[in-house]
């Protein structure tokens, strides 16, 4: 037997979050691209139903003395708030008071349930230790006033017994009455304990899904939740956040704000509920179809991915997803302003036939029982009102549909139920927050619940989500007071935990150029090899020409016996729709290994098995970083690595990098010895400005700004994606210009032929071209 093995056989070499020491991503098989994850999840210690067991039977060995906790938060003595604290997060001192209560509940479900187990309602003990085990947080971001009933009723009355006399002094007094707590029992007032999904099977037994929804996830292989589907499924299918009983009627669904990591499920986690809701409407109302939901999300590639995505999980069950696209109609107007322009048209049909989905089926073709050839015959307004359950959409698309290409006010749209923001931090950024703020508004339905989801939200966008949601109560004249809750899963804004970070300092451009071959290069041996990257990769540029030139500069880079140029191709958003269509495709089905790509494709985009992500030019923000490196360790996948370069020019800018990624090594219980950035490092980079950073996220680094006028043509020079000398360009360039000019002069000479042989002698003849 091998003494190592023996010798370490009862030692576990833990990581903070619980995995085991990583290797390095050259042992192939622990490559993101070498198969499926084992478990999608990045916090566990056991499995959560595993945890459950283990809860259970600790419950029964205490012999219903559950209350001790040994969860240090549960010491906060909360005397003065006691009943509106139990109601609220049933704290653990409240269920010391009422155990017999929750096991009578408990038992009275599990009673009226056949199904066993998994429809069982768990206790408060259960509930905190799978959350915390997972580092699943959950808040009520409500003011405290609002989440204090009891309190605020109590005081109503007095001040209604003292006959309204003093209503100055009772102001003044429920003001007085939140500065009164602790911020760390304010804290604690706010936390939920939600009983988390410990399996899929619950989501049928417990949740009731439908049966075809629930083999659809199954058929795709998911069997574990991941930690945002263990936190955020029960919420939205109706458990209710307070306690462990299911939702009561009263109790409304809550509008939400999820903040997971990139690749841990947030698609599913949203696109379950709301396949759930419209089935139980069709149910109710059977025979009408009306838009139910509408998801939003910041670019073409994405929203094609969530339908994709979406539609794998509807089949069968009636539920129609749609991807939005230009000139669609998704209201009936009765005036003729939406009647679209030809070039509109032409640019729809355009569109159907370039989506990622090639049974991208028109809802209305298909209510109608027409083929996609029928419809483009007929005049466009008697077949492209939408008629679907699920609209996925840009915010510019939807925006112009509503208001006729902006020319009206956005119109409402009454029948939608159910907003989801993806990537909402973004969507919510000055850049899109117009266009997402109408849409919001323009659903005028009272029912209309709001889902936020992103793998980044800094507190300005939560005080935003949470004036939007006030603005528009007053604006509708609301009375609901609908909780507005967080998830937050892990550490707010960080990396995603299972990537190995490089932050590599090429000095120059040529510098980075060369360190990119070799890294790309198979057969380089002086790339140390940790930081070799093996296909699938991206590659993320500033700009968009940046990224042109990068990619004919490593046209060639692929040797022509493993597929050569055709392995590598630039995606950027001034390429057709059907280009970049493509691309996506040639990129998933593995025929395409590396893509060249600006900011386009640094958010939502999934591609499962990507190994790598190169960070050419380094991203504008911290954020920015997240969600770049977030395209690989997907679903838990491990071996995934991040390459950084940075350049002389960067050193102002790559500090907010730098703690991100020190930041994540900490997390993963690196050693300081191990970090790819060191403390004299971070010491040595300076700080940004506030207003530095602003900058930089609206603009980017400055000496590779796309703008001619913003920056000097020598520092131009400096950043210039090329190998070449001045020399040889410039040769380079008139050779060209040569060429292009001989072109030129023979097709002029060739038409000016044509139009003697036509006799129609209206130019003149220049002669022969030599
Ligand atoms: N329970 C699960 N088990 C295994 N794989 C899962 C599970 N849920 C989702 N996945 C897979 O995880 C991958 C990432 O999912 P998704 O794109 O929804 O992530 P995300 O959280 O939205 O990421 P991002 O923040 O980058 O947008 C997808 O390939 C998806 O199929």
């Amino acid at each position: 037997m091998d003494a190592f093995r023996l010798l370490t056989r009862s030692t576990k070499l833990k990581s903070i979050s619980g995995r085991q020491s990583t290797a390095t991503p050259l042992q192939g098989g622990r490559l993101p691209s070498a198969g499926k994850a084992e478990n999608p999840q990045l916090f566990r210690g056991s499995s959560a139903a595993e945890e459950q067991q283990q809860s259970k039977k600790r419950k029964r060995e205490e012999d219903g003395d559950a209350n001790e906790n040994s969860d240090a938060e549960d010491d906060v003595n909360l005397d003065f708030f006691s009943s509106a604290k139990g109601l609220l997060s049933g704290n653990a001192k409240d269920s010391k008071k009422r155990p017999r209560k929750e096991h009578a509940d408990g038992q009275s479900v599990s009673d009226s349930d056949s199904e066993g187990e998994d429809a069982q309602v768990m206790d408060e003990s259960q509930r905190r230790s799978i959350l915390k085990t997972h580092k699943i947080k959950v808040t009520d971001l409500r003011d405290l006033e609002e989440i204090l009933p009891v309190a605020k009723s109590e005081d109503a009355t007095k001040e209604k017994e003292k006959k309204k006399k003093k209503k100055e002094k009772k102001e003044k007094k429920e003001k007085s009455a939140v500065p009164a707590l602790t911020k760390k029992q304010q804290k604690e007032l706010r936390r939920l304990y939600p009983e988390p999904l410990v399996s899929f099977q619950q989501l049928r037994k417990k949740y009731r899904i439908s049966r075809r929804l629930a083999e659809n996830i199954a058929e795709q292989g998911f069997s574990v939740p991941t930690e945002v589907q263990m936190g955020s499924l029960p919420l939205l299918l109706g458990h209710s956040p307070y306690s462990g009983e299911t939702r009561p009627a009263e109790t409304p669904e809550p509008d939400l704000a999820v903040v997971a990591p990139t690749g841990s499920g947030k698609t599913l986690a949203f696109m379950i509920p709301l396949i759930t809701k419209i089935v139980r409407h069709h149910h109710e109302h059977p025979g009408k179809r009306e838009i139910f939901a509408v998801i939003v999300a910041p670019t073409k590639e994405l929203v094609w991915q969530i339908v994709n995505e979406g539609r794998k999980l509807a089949l069968g069950t009636g539920v129609k997803i749609t991807g939005m696209k230009k000139g669609m109609q998704v209201l009936e107007r009765t005036d003729d302003d939406d009647e679209p322009l030809e070039e509109e048209r032409e640019e729809d049909n355009r569109e159907s036939s370039e989506s990622e989905d090639e049974s991208d089926d028109d809802a209305d073709a298909n209510a109608n029982g027409t083929t996609r050839s029928e419809k483009k015959k007929k005049p466009r307004r008697k077949s492209t009102i939408t008629k679907s359950d699920i609209l996925v959409t840009t915010p510019l698309l939807l925006v112009n549909a509503l208001s006729a290409n902006q020319t009206k006010s956005v119109a409402p749209m009454p029948s939608i139920r159910n907003l989801v923001l993806d990537e909402a931090d973004v969507l919510l950024d000055p850049l899109f927050r117009e266009q997402t703020t109408s849409i919001w508004s323009a659903c005028t339905n009272p029912q209309l619940r709001v889902s936020m989801w992103s793998a980044t939200m800094g507190s300005s966008i939560e005080q935003l989500i949470k004036s939007i949601i006030q603005d528009r109560r007053t604006s509708l004249g609301l009375t609901d007071k609908t909780p507005l809750i967080r998830v937050v899963i892990g550490l707010k804004d960080t990396a995603v935990p299972n990537i190995t970070h490089k932050l590599i300092y090429a000095a120059t451009e040529h510098g980075k150029l060369l360190g990119l071959r070799q890294l790309i290069h198979p057969t380089a041996t002086i790339a140390p090899p940790e930081t070799r990257l093996r296909p699938p990769f991206l590659i993320f540029t500033q700009t968009i020409p940046r990224a042109v030139a990068l990619h004919s500069e490593l046209l060639y880079d692929i040797p022509p016996e493993a597929g050569g140029s055709s392995r590598i191709a630039v995606l950027h958003s001034e390429m057709s729709e059907t280009r970049r269509s493509e691309i996506m495709k040639g990129f998933r089905k593995g025929e395409i290994w590396v893509i060249v790509t600006t900011d386009l494709l640094a958010r939502g985009v999934d591609f499962r098995g990507i190994n790598g992500v190169v960070n050419y030019d380094i991203p504008t923000s911290a954020a920015a970083y997240v969600h770049r490196v977030g395209r690989t360790g997907r679903a838990g996948r491990e071996g995934g690595i991040a390459v950084t370069f940075y350049t002389k020019e960067d050193i102002p800018y790559v500090k907010p990098i730098a703690n991100m990624i020190d930041m994540s090594e900490k997390l993963q219980g690196k050693p300081d010895s191990e970090r790819s950035v060191q403390k004299w490092l971070l010491d040595a980079l300076p700080d940004l400005s506030k207003k530095d950073k602003k900058e930089l996220k609206r603009h980017g680094v400055k000496a590779r700004q796309a703008s001619a006028k913003l920056v000097d043509a020598k520092e131009r020079a400096k950043t210039r994606i090329s190998t070449k000398s001045g020399f040889d360009r410039r040769r380079e360039n008139k050779r060209k210009a040569a060429i292009a000019s001989s072109r030129q002069k023979k097709l002029r000479a060739m038409e000016g032929s044509n139009n003697n042989d036509n006799n129609s002698g209206d130019e003149e003849w220049e002669g022969f071209d030599e």
